[in-house]
């Protein structure tokens, strides 16, 4: 049975200053559920957005509101070992709520692969895959630092992928800025670009051909995301890769987008899909449709990023990679074991559940009072 939810807020400081085009984030505020169930078991799930409401519609404050006022009240009592059926009451009373439903879900699938004494990968279809391929965020707006920075994580053995942050300045700085970036690193790494919604499709197309032609290999969610057609147009145009992201709002959005050929690969992200088990969808529907595939991030601290690490061991192609570095973004580590990142891998966790064991004392001494 399920006993009681907590929502807990913990606000870390990051690395350094995170800058994207809607936002500049210097501190990350983890929003994390516990699950506790009667027969002693408890799961974890994390619902953590980017730069308050500047990113997506729920905040961390709504989200911990209405799971506290509206969703746990749905389920407390309710059977926890029947995950799919909590869900489907969660799904019939609640509108909306993609990254609160999200934390739920993991939660209880943490507490039953426990139960299970299996990892949660197992549950989800089984891993075929046990590390994946991380790239790094460059984003402190600089063009040496960004280069020290890229230099320093293949240096570490941590990075070879970079995904640029621009959108904030104009078109010509920000190809400037990338190409620099990719001049000085070279053909050995992956290049990458997001430009989170920031341009309109006439600078899209600007922007989109100087880049192609400087070599980068991946351009994410250039235009807003509303803009379906304009992104399939681009998609049409251009032989780069465009990745769709923001426009990507779980299983029936990536239904549209892969119907009318609107992006040649999805950033799959957890949250965004409103959970673990229609991000899978999402996953099935990019296969069939033959899009390509990208683990994306909400720059989740450890909890979402294990998360999202066992769904994307299962997809049986992963043809982009991951970014699932949000715990590296962050000055603070909340679990007893960090995940670990080696050979530019993130190591899939291979113990029961999510695998990850909380500093209880260490999240208590950062949780919001
Ligand atoms: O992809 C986004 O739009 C959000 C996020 C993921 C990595 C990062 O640096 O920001
Ligand atoms: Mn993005």
């Amino acid at each position: 049975m399920i006993r009681s939810i907590e929502t807990i807020l913990a606000d870390v400081p990051t690395i350094r200053p995170h800058k994207l085009s809607v936002a500049t984030m210097s501190t990350q505020t983890l929003v994390l559920v516990r699950v506790l169930c009667d027969d002693g078991i408890e799961g974890w799930g994390e619902a953590t957005t980017i730069g308050g409401l500047s990113y997506g519609e729920e905040s961390p404050e709504s989200i911990k509101a209405n799971i506290d006022t509206h969703i746990a009240p749905q389920i407390v009592g309710m059977d926890a070992a029947k995950v799919a059926l909590v869900m489907a009451r969660i799904r019939k009373a609640i509108q909306g709520n993609r990254f609160a439903k999200c934390a739920i879900e993991t939660a209880l699938l943490d507490a039953q692969a426990r139960r299970l004494g299996m990892p949660l990968s197992e549950l989800l279809g089984g891993r075929v895959r046990d590390a994946l391929p991380v790239a790094w965020t460059l984003a402190s707006g600089d063009t040496a630092r960004d280069i020290a920075e890229a230099e320093q994580m293949l240096a570490l053995r941590r990075h070879r992928i970079f995904k640029l942050k621009i959108g904030l300045r104009s078109v010509q700085e920000d190809v400037a800025h990338v190409l620099a970036i990719k001049r000085a690193l070279g053909d050995e790494v992956s290049v990458r670009v997001d430009v989170n919604q920031a341009w309109s499709e006439l600078d899209a197309m600007a922007g989109i051909a100087a880049l192609e032609d400087g070599g980068i290999d991946l351009i994410e969610q250039p235009v807003r995301a509303e803009q379906r057609a304009s992104l399939a147009r681009l998609a049409r145009r251009f032989s780069v890769p465009l990745m769709a992201d923001e426009a990507l709002h779980g299983p029936q959005s990536a239904f549209e987008l892969a119907a009318t050929a609107g992006a040649d690969v999805f950033a799959i992200k957890i949250a965004q899909s409103g959970g673990l088990l229609p991000a899978r969808l999402v996953g099935e529907l990019a296969q069939l449709a033959g899009i390509g595939l990208y683990g994306g991030t909400m720059l989740e601290g450890a909890v979402g990023t294990a998360a999202s690490a066992h769904l994307f061991s299962t997809f049986a192609t992963l043809s982009h990679g991951t970014e699932l570095f949000g715990p590296l973004l962050l000055t603070e580590e909340i679990l007893c074991e960090p995940l670990e990142y080696k050979d530019f891998m993130l190591q899939v966790p291979t113990g029961p559940g999510l695998g990850i064991r909380i500093d209880r004392d260490k999240l208590a001494r950062l949780r919001r009072q």
